[in-house]
């Protein structure tokens, strides 16, 4: 006999990797023990009916900058992770910059574990960086279970010595064909900076520093050029590559024929780019400034029909959160980058399942399934299926709410989608079998998050060392 399960979620309508159907969840030790109707409970079992609600996956939201260590005054785990639970997510997996030092060596790796270290509400992965000079740091953190590397194209902003520098063409190729060899992604922020730093430096010289210029000095060419030639430099070296935060429909067809051609390669947009454009920016001013910038409506249905194609891998919140002061003024001088670790699940739902109609598998595998598969968290997280991490996001689809920046657990609080009105809302959030969340009440959870390696970490590395106990490898 087994013993009873320690918790069950009752009634509610689950939604699977291929379908949505009425089941009672099983917990047991943190783990989805079983999937079945009426299950049976003891005295033991704490129930949660479900009844009315929609049991979704857990969010696995694969880019957030959570700028500890050092500053943990834009944003910290503590914050941040509380956000994220309180908008469904249960397992994120943090950036290597906005923190100093970025995660670039295994010293800067060590630090960013010390500042998560007991903070976090939810489980977290970590992205190492891939920064012009750290070639040869790369095999140390992918060995210490980074799920992959993130560089820049274009300049990320920052300030301070220990910045994370955007890659010459030179150093995405050698680091390219070394993330090849470890076998992990690469993912790029694909903007050419040839091009946005001209453009940018001419509308400054020429007085014209609003909204839509800002956008102007941002556009899709941009984007399409610099995915192109990381397209061409994964084709010299067979490295895997990840496309983060892409704007534009245009990006997504280059992506798609890629992938055509039997390239390895992702895509992921965030849900500013699908609820917000340029108009929202004109409206909100820097509050919703981002690289690459929101687009025209006209844009923006493109991309939308993209989402309804099934053509993207990934949706993540990019939450690049700073203090208020700095989203505000003038449009070319504030922070880039939208607060949304906490809107992203209920956005998606929103627009996406609610307005639009894209079915809750859809909206699941963007935001879960595929994150953890792609970046090897997979399957002890991303899915609800037996034996897979008890990580839950339960959502009202029927309780209309308007957020107020009360609502908000960010350390700063400030969103574009304030005064926004969502037609459903997350109630409780599970991680590993516990509620880390529950509406109305206070966060009464322990930040009893853990750090998730890359499922692949020991088998892989056993394999790069013994290929160079051969002889064949050698790295800097
Ligand atoms: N330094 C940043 O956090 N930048 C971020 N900012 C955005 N997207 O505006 C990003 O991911 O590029
Ligand atoms: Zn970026
Ligand atoms: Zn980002």
């Amino acid at each position: 006999m087994n013993k009873p399960f320690d918790v069950v979620i009752k009634n509610g309508t689950v939604v699977l990797a291929d379908c949505v159907r009425r089941l009672d969840i099983g917990i047991r030790d943190g783990k989805i023990a079983a999937l079945g109707e009426n299950l049976t409970v003891s005295e033991l079992t704490a129930i949660y009916d479900a009844e009315h609600l929609h049991v979704m996956p857990g969010m696995v939201d694969a880019h957030v900058h959570f700028n500890e260590p050092a500053l943990g005054h834009w944003e910290g785990f503590a914050t941040g992770s509380a956000s994220l639970a309180a908008g469904g997510c249960t397992t994120y997996i943090d950036m290597p910059l906005n923190g100093v030092p970025p995660t670039v060596r295994l010293s800067a790796l060590a630090s960013k574990l010390e500042a998560a270290e007991g903070a976090s509400y939810v489980d977290y992965a970590l992205w190492g960086g891939l920064v012009p000079g750290n070639v040869g740091q790369l095999q140390g953190l992918a060995e210490a279970g980074v799920v992959g590397f993130k560089a820049f194209m274009s300049c990320p902003g920052g300030e301070g010595e220990d910045i994370f520098a955007e890659v010459d063409d030179l150093t995405l190729y050698e680091g390219m064909k070394e993330i090849a060899r470890l076998g992990k992604v690469l993912a790029l922020h694909a903007e050419s900076e040839a091009i946005v730093s001209r453009l940018a430096a001419q509308a400054k010289t020429e007085g014209r520093r609003g909204a839509l210029d800002y956008v102007a000095t941002r556009p899709i060419l941009a984007e399409l050029e610099a995915v192109n030639r990381a397209l061409f430099y994964a084709e010299q070296t067979g490295c895997k590559l990840h496309f983060v935060h892409i704007s534009s429909a245009e990006a997504v067809q280059v992506i798609t024929e890629a992938k055509a051609r039997g390239m390895d390669v992702t895509v992921e947009t965030c849900p500013h780019y699908l609820a917000l454009t340029s108009a929202d920016l004109e409206r909100l001013g820097p509050l919703a400034k981002c690289a690459p910038p929101l687009r025209s409506a006209e844009d923006q249905e493109r991309l939308w029909a993209k989402v309804a194609e099934g053509a993207l891998n990934i949706i993540a919140s990019d939450h690049s959160p700073c203090p208020t002061t700095m989203k505000q003024g003038d449009m070319f001088e504030a922070w880039g980058g939208i607060s949304c670790a906490q809107s992203s699940l209920e956005l998606m739902l929103d627009e996406g399942h609610l307005r639009r109609g894209i079915p809750l598998t859809e909206i699941a595998r963007m935001l879960s399934l595929e994150p953890a598969k792609r970046f090897g968290l997979h399957p002890r997280k991303g899915e609800i299926t037996l034996g897979a991490d008890a990580d839950l996001a339960l959502v009202d689809l029927n309780l209309a709410y308007t957020l107020e920046q009360s609502d908000l657990l960010y350390r700063h609080k400030h969103s574009p989608y304030i005064g926004k009105t969502f037609g459903c809302r997350v109630k409780a959030t599970y991680v590993r079998g516990a509620k880390v969340y529950e509406i109305g009440e206070e966060v009464t959870a322990k930040a009893e998050g853990s750090w998730v390696r890359h499922a692949d970490t020991a088998l892989v590395y056993s394999a790069i060392a013994a290929a160079s106990a051969i002889g064949g490898e050698s790295h800097e």
